[in-house]
């Protein structure tokens, strides 16, 4: 069976579509395969005692209509029947789901493939671009979530279709480059023995990356998460502002590793929730340098273009886009996918 023949036909709509962070769990619902992503609610998870639950009382009402489908994002390994979430309290059962909501079909994909499947859609104020670069079409894409993790995930583009692959990138091996990075080097606090990306690169890596600037300059400051460092930044705090300057260009230099891994001539696409917060530094700061400086292909990097995803929910979006038209897209469902009994079984894996 070809790639071809091993993509899906179409859900039943409408299909809510949801992503489940640790915090929130945010939804929309997508009436057709012509209709736009019609944003239902966002909710505590914490405010809930199951998914099941948070969609009865944040998402049922304002659709409208009975969603027949539900696609939904999490974080972390699709395992089984029973899914439990790595960053919140919920476990997420598809066949009560099916029977407790009346649904026909139930999918659970990875929160960063999600974010993959919006990316050939993105344009416009969707993105603020840094630096150079135009990115080509029909070609692989990669984006770089720095949010309380360091998520990753590819869009490549191969035999005709977009393809979303999702990864455990954001552990990839961070090491010094300049002398500035040699002297704060010795100062973090290692994870499990060693300095992976997410160590530093996230709204949990943020603190320890500062921790280590001020004990390399021996100056004062407490920094236990991403807000507190972005504040004093904002506050002019010298530690603060150095600590979000070497982020971003570390952050360029994963990013432009990615490029190259994948040939990314598709671009490299920022999400997670630290990028807003360090956007000008991201813009005006070492980042797209770093990203460019890998000899001996700066001329490929310069033409590879970065941006800041600047879509209030890019993972509901590539949901939806999903939704719409899974034919566009090779997503494999083999054991992510649970159908009602009596619903018509139209799908292969
Ligand atoms: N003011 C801020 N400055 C810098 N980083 C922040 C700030 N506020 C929040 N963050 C970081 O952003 C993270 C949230 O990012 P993101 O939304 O991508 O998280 P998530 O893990 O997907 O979970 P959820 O969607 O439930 O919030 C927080 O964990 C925090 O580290």
């Amino acid at each position: 069976m070809n790639l071809r023949n091993r993509q899906q036909t179409a859900f039943a709509f409408p299909v809510l579509v949801a992503d489940i962070g640790g915090t929130n769990a945010r939804f929309a619902l997508v009436k057709g395969p012509g209709s736009p992503t019609q944003i239902i609610g966002t909710t505590a998870t914490a405010d809930h005692d199951t998914l099941t639950d948070a969609i009865k009382s944040c998402a049922l009402t304002a659709a409208g209509e009975k969603p027949k489908t539900a696609i939904i994002a999490v974080a972390g390994p699709v395992t089984g029947d029973r899914i439990p979430l790595t960053n919140a309290a919920w476990v997420i059962e598809p066949n009560a789901m099916i029977s407790d909501l009346a649904l026909e079909e139930v999918v659970v994909l990875n929160d960063f493939e999600a974010q993959a499947l919006a990316l050939p859609n993105l344009e416009g104020e969707d993105l603020q671009q840094i630096g150079s670069g135009t990115p080509l079409p029909a070609s692989t894409k990669f984006v770089l979530g720095p949010g309380t993790g360091l998520g990753a995930a590819a869009m490549i583009y191969a035999a005709d279709t977009w393809i979303p692959v999702p990864g455990e990138g954001g552990h990839v091996e961070l090491g010094p480059v300049s002398d500035e990075d040699f002297a704060i080097w010795d100062h973090i606090e290692k994870v499990g023995g060693r300095i992976g990306a997410e160590h530093l690169l996230s709204g949990t890596g943020m603190p320890r990356l500062a921790r280590a600037v001020r004990s390399a300059e021996q100056a004062d400051g407490t920094y236990t998460s991403a807000a507190e460092v972005t504040q004093a930044a904002d506050a002019g705090d010298p530690v603060a502002v150095k600590t979000l300057r070497l982020f971003a260009k570390a952050l360029g230099r994963v990013a432009g590793d990615f490029a190259l891994s994948l040939l990314a001539r598709g671009g490299v696409y920022l999400t997670g929730g630290v990028t807003p917060r360090i956007a000008d530094y991201l813009v005006t700061g070492a980042f797209r340098s770093s990203f460019e400086t890998k000899a001996p292909h700066e001329a490929l990097l310069r033409t590879i273009p970065t941006f800041i995803v600047r879509h209030p929910n890019p993972a509901l979006e590539g949901l939806a886009c999903y939704a719409r038209h899974p034919e566009n897209f090779a997503v494999s469902l083999t054991g992510r996918h649970w159908q009602s009994a009596i619903a018509p079984h139209r799908r292969t894996g």
